[in-house]
Order: C-alpha cells, then sequence, then structure tokens
C-alpha cells in the first residue's frame, strides 16, 4: 500500500557547494586518513612520472653511450623508488580503505540511530525497500566518493600535471603541441561519454524496475500462483526486460566504440610526436629516451581520458545517493518530545479522548470530535466493519500517532507532556501478526524486559500457556525461530508475543486482533493467555472473532470513526442493534462452516 502512495523526491546529481561541503564533512573527523591518502597518491604519481624522466635518462645517457656503470647507477635510483612507491601505494590503498569503512560505519550508525527515532507517519510513507537501499548501498556510494572517486581524480590530475612538467624540461617545444592536442582530444572523449552515461543511466533506471518486478514476484509468489497472475506478470515483465536490452545494446554498442576512438585519437598524437620528435632528432635536437618518454607520457594523460566515463558516472550517482542520504538524516520526527516533557512513573489512571480529531491525509478524517473515557483496569473491545477506525484509535493510545486536535489524558494529564520512551514503556503491544525478531524463543520473550531472568522468561511463557509447545521443540527455548519467525506457525509466534508482554508488566495493553487465523486449539490458550496479560491492566482489544471478546467490559462497535453502539456483550445483545448484527452473523457463518467441515 505504502508503495503506491510513495512519491520519490528527485534527488540532483549535480553537485552543489552545500552538498559538496556535507560529503567532505563525513571525511574530517578522519582527517589524518583523508590527508594522508591524497598525500600518498600524489606522490605515487609523481614518482610515477619521474621514473619515466629516470628511465629516459638512463637511455639517452647510459644505454645509447654503453656507459655500463652509469646504467648501474640509474637503476639502482629505479629500483630505490620502486620501493618507495611500493610503500605509497600501500599508504594510498590503507588509508582509502580505513577512510571508506569508517565513512561508512558512522553513517550507518547515524542512519540507524535516525530510523529510531522516525515516527509511524515516515515508515507509512516509506516503502521499505528505499530505506534499505539508503542504508547499504547509497551510503556505500557516498564513502567511495571521498574515497575511491576522489582517489581517481586526485591521480588524474597529478598525472597530467606531473607528466606536463617532464615534458617541458625534456622538450618544451613538444610539450606545447601536446599542451594543445591535449584539450581537444578530452573534449571529444567528454562529448561520447555524455551519451554513454546517458544511456547507462537508463539501464539503471530499468535495472530497478526489474529488481521491483522480482521482489514483488517472489514476495508475493503465493497469491499471484492462488489468482493465476503468472502469465499476465510474465508478459509484464517480458517488456521490461526488452526496453532492458535495448538500452543495454545502445550501452555496449556506444562503449564498444568508445575505445578504439580514444586509441586512434591516442595514435594521432603518438603520430605527431614521432613525427616532430624524429624531426628533431635529426637535427640534434631531441634524443630517443626523449621520444620514448613523450610516448610513455602521453599514454599516462590518457588513461584518466579512458577512465573518465566510469568516474564521472560513479562520481554523479554518489551525489545522488548522498542527497538521498542526507534527506533521510534530515527527516524530523512527526513525534516529538518537547523541552519540558517528562518521565511519566504510571500510566494506571483513566485515560481520556477529549474532543479528538485525527487524519492521516488532510480532507480524509479519520476520527472527528472523538471521545472515551476508560475507567483504570477496564478491558474495551473494539469491534466493527473494516475501515471503520479501531487500529486508529489504538495507534492513538500508543502515540505513534498524535490527535490533530482534542487531547489525550492519561490519569487527567495530557499524554503529550511525558516522554515517549516513558509512556511507550508502560505499554504492551500485541499485533496480529506478531513480529518476532531473529534468534531464540528465550531471546524473543526476553525482549519484553531485557533485564528478566530465565526463570522469570519460563514463567511468563507458562501464563501465556506457550510452555507446553515449547516444551515440544528440540531445543526448547534455546530453539532459533529463524529470520522474522518463520520457522513457528502464526498462532505459535502469537503465544511468544504474549508471552514477553506478560513479562514486560505494561501497566496498558493493546491487542490487535490477535486471534484470527489460527486454529480452535491454539486460539482456547491464545483467549486464556490473554485473559492473564489483561488481569489488572487496562485492555484495548480488537477482535475479528467476537467470540474471544464476550468478556470485555465494554465492547464499542466503531463505524466510519464514531462509536455506533457502546455496553457489554449481553446489554448490547439485548439491543439488537449493530453488535447483535454482527454477532449473529459470524455466529452462523461459523456455524456454517463447521457443518461444512463435518458433512
Ligand atoms: N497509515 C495510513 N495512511 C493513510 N490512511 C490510513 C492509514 N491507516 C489507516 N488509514 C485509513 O484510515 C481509516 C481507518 O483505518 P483503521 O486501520 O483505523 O481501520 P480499522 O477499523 O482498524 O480497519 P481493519 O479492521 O481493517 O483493521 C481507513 O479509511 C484507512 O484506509
Amino acid at each position: 500500500m505504502a508503495e503506491s502512495h510513495f512519491k520519490e523526491e528527485s534527488f540532483s546529481n549535480k553537485l552543489s557547494f552545500k552538498t559538496a561541503a556535507r560529503i567532505v564533512r563525513q571525511a574530517t573527523p578522519h582527517w589524518p586518513l583523508l590527508i594522508g591518502f591524497i598525500l600518498f597518491i600524489m606522490v605515487t604519481a609523481f614518482i610515477e612520472a619521474f621514473n619515466t624522466y629516470i628511465v629516459k635518462n638512463a637511455i639517452d645517457l647510459a644505454v645509447i653511450p654503453g656507459d655500463g656503470p652509469m646504467l648501474l647507477r640509474f637503476m639502482m635510483i629505479y629500483g630505490s623508488l620502486h620501493i618507495v612507491l611500493a610503500g605509497t601505494v600501500f599508504g594510498f590503498i590503507y588509508c582509502a580503505g580505513r577512510l571508506g569503512e569508517q565513512i561508512q560505519y558512522d553513517l550507518r550508525k547515524k542512519l540507524f540511530n535516525h530510523l529510531q527515532d522516525l515516527s509511524f507517519s515516515y515508515f507509512d510513507k516509506t516503502p521499505v525497500g528505499w530505506i534499505i537501499s539508503r542504508c547499504t548501498s547509497d551510503i556505500q556510494r557516498v564513502s567511495d566518493l571521498v574515497t575511491w572517486n576522489l582517489l581517481d581524480l586526485v591521480w588524474a590530475i597529478t598525472n597530467i600535471i606531473s607528466a606536463m612538467v617532464f615534458m617541458f624540461l625534456i622538450n618544451w617545444k613538444l610539450a606545447l603541441i601536446v599542451v594543445v592536442a591535449m584539450p581537444i582530444l578530452i573534449s571529444i572523449a567528454l562529448r561520447f561519454q555524455k551519451y554513454i552515461i546517458g544511456e547507462f543511466r537508463k539501464v539503471r533506471s530499468i535495472n530497478s524496475k526489474i529488481t521491483g518486478a522480482y521482489n514483488e514476484n517472489i514476495t508475493g509468489v503465493k497469491i499471484i500462483k492462488a489468482l493465476v497472475r503468472e502469465k499476465k506478470n510474465l508478459s509484464l515483465f517480458g517488456q521490461l526486460t526488452d526496453n532492458m536490452y535495448n538500452a543495454s545494446y545502445r550501452a555496449v554498442w556506444l562503449s564498444a566504440i568508445f575505445l578504439p576512438i580514444v586509441q586512434l585519437l591516442t595514435a594521432v598524437a603518438f603520430g605527431a610526436v614521432l613525427w616532430f620528435g624524429g624531426f628533431q632528432f635529426k637535427l640534434g635536437l631531441f634524443t630517443i629516451g626523449g621520444i620514448q618518454a613523450f610516448i610513455s607520457y602521453i599514454t599516462f594523460m590518457m588513461w584518466p581520458v579512458q577512465d573518465l566515463a566510469r568516474v564521472y558516472g560513479e562520481m554523479q550517482q554518489a551525489v545522488a545517493s548522498a542527497e538521498r542520504v542526507f534527506s533521510l538524516i534530515d527527516t524530523e520526527p512527526d513525534i516529538q518530545d518537547t523541552p519540558d516533557s517528562y518521565d511519566v512513573e504510571s500510566v494506571k489512571g483513566e485515560i481520556e479522548f477529549r474532543n479528538v480529531d485525527f487524519y492521516y491525509e488532510e480532507n480524509n478524517p479519520v476520527l472527528s470530535d472523538f471521545s472515551l473515557t476508560v475507567k483504570p483496569g477496564e478491558t474495551i473491545a473494539l469491534v466493527g466493519p473494516t475501515g471503520g477506525g479501531k487500529s486508529t484509535i489504538v495507534n492513538l493510545i500508543c502515540r505513534f500517532y498524535e490527535p490533530k486536535k482534542g487531547r489525550i489524558l492519561m490519569g487527567g494529564r495530557d499524554y503529550r507532556s511525558f516522554t515517549q520512551q516513558s509512556l511507550q514503556s508502560k505499554l504492551g503491544v500485541v499485533l496480529q501478526t506478531p513480529h518476532l525478531f531473529s534468534g531464540t524463543i528465550m531471546d524473543n520473550i526476553r525482549y519484553g524486559r531485557l533485564e528478566a531472568s530465565d526463570e522469570e522468561v519460563i514463567e511468563a511463557a507458562k501464563l501465556a500457556h506457550a510452555h507446553d509447545f515449547i516444551a515440544e521443540l528440540d531445543k526448547q527455548y534455546y530453539e532459533d525461530v529463524g529470520e522474522e519467525g518463520t520457522l513457528l506457525s502464526v498462532g505459535q509466534k502469537q503465544l511468544i508475543s504474549l508471552a514477553r508482554a506478560i513479562l514486560a508488566k505494561p501497566e496498558i495493553i493493546i491487542m490487535d486482533e490477535a486471534t484470527s487465523s489460527i486454529d480452535t486449539l491454539t486460539e482456547e490458550l491464545i483467549q486464556k493467555g490473554m485473559d492473564t496479560l489483561l488481569d489488572g491492566s487496562t485492555g484495548f482489544v480488537i477482535a475479528h472473532r467476537l467470540s474471544t471478546i464476550r468478556n470485555a467490559d465494554r465492547i464499542l462497535v466503531i463505524e466510519s470513526g464514531k462509536i455506533k453502539e457502546m455496553g457489554s456483550h449481553r446489554e448490547l445483545l439485548a439491543k439488537r442493534g449493530h453488535y447483535f448484527d454482527l454477532y449473529t452473523r459470524q455466529f452462523r457463518r461459523e456455524r456454517q462452516r463447521d457443518l461444512h467441515v463435518f458433512s
């Protein structure tokens, strides 16, 4: 649902000063590593250019005249420089690698902490996949930008500058030809690159749609098979892959002709050097070593040009990634503690909705002027048609959302004056599809109260009637529940989440449709567990199976955000109104289903 509502902001891949400064700020706490790798890479590029200069002199002054001792001296300088080079290469790889890891570590921690603070409404509107990409691939790209992409850039610039310096030292006239020719070569290559980058961008955009399609088709495989949607989905997927094929074909074609073009342009530069250098050599103005050095320098300078597409494309992507990461960091939680909010000791008192208005989307009110007073220890059951507002009421009690107008009072005090943490620590929530975390059953129950002992965990499981099924498992409380509890049935997960809530000893209990989609035996166990949990606490239960809430102190029939009827099970049946209709209809349906099963 959230996915269809979600409109992603468009993030620019042009580097603004503000974004650039913020990207750099990610690296500044680790400035020794940043400075270290920039220095190491500059020295590396310089030594490489210097080595070529040494080889030139070795050819001219030792190899051609046949001077053995001189050649040995050059060899020693060359060897020493390579030892230094090994050190600087190690230095920049080490510093860049560590800096990248540090940046990723900082950003991951920052995002994770921030996600804990964001309000429910944010997660309603934002697809999980979007958030996960921000925390993984986008963070990786930001870190790559400050390390490997920056390294490529510094390397390229130092390479070109030092090659130029040595070329001018060797032969300034020939160097001038290169200075004039180089920008022409680079601008042709750049123009070409623009097309290639554009095509690859199209490929990436189609690719993310294909990933989304895979995701939907894998996660929704049961529904797809049940509704026999395979053929339709295959044809939709076919269109996407056709588009992908066409865009990839153009990108590959352009990439394939790019390299030969660069090579041709380089060959033209080589040709010019050979022609002019040879001409000067004939006049005794140039040496063989000089010609060889020029060819090496031009090759050096063409490397960054060839790599331009990759680096430029990656940098553009990384800037867009950085903007997405920063936009998530900058998102303010809708619900925040005020400076004068305080830790509430207890919320055992009366709970009052006083003239509450609420909407998720403006112009679409869910509750209007809603009022309700709940006495301490009362169990309130919320029933009614789907979309009536039952979950919204409990979401407001949990302060996952706050009233847009009106107030919610607990013990006579507006609950906005309490810190969220202190309020929510007094609440126990059991959801229809309980969420378990990967780990053991013991870990999952203890999640309710981290300091609880093993005995207390087992006691809570017994009270929740979960102990019997746990005792039958191979490793009992140390059985792994699998990712999100996939190794357990829905009923078993509910029993565990009841045990977790019992262990937390909450003052207010919220149960959202905790009894649907399970067998009768487990339902009975859950019913007993619920009774234990509700005993002595104020409770709100949303149940579609009306048989489970017969003992509630008050049943509220909620329809279109209004209380249509209110009273005990008996009172409402006697009234023969909405509840009576709901109850008898459901009772009849269940009877028919039972007859069908036994016939
Ligand atoms: N996160 C949301 N964003 C936008 N609208 C929402 C959101 N959650 C619920 N709604 C809308 O608010 C209204 C009340 O929904 P709510 O979930 O409270 O009803 P409910 O009675 O609990 O329904 P059900 O029994 O199906 O769970 C519905 O119209 C629903 O579409």
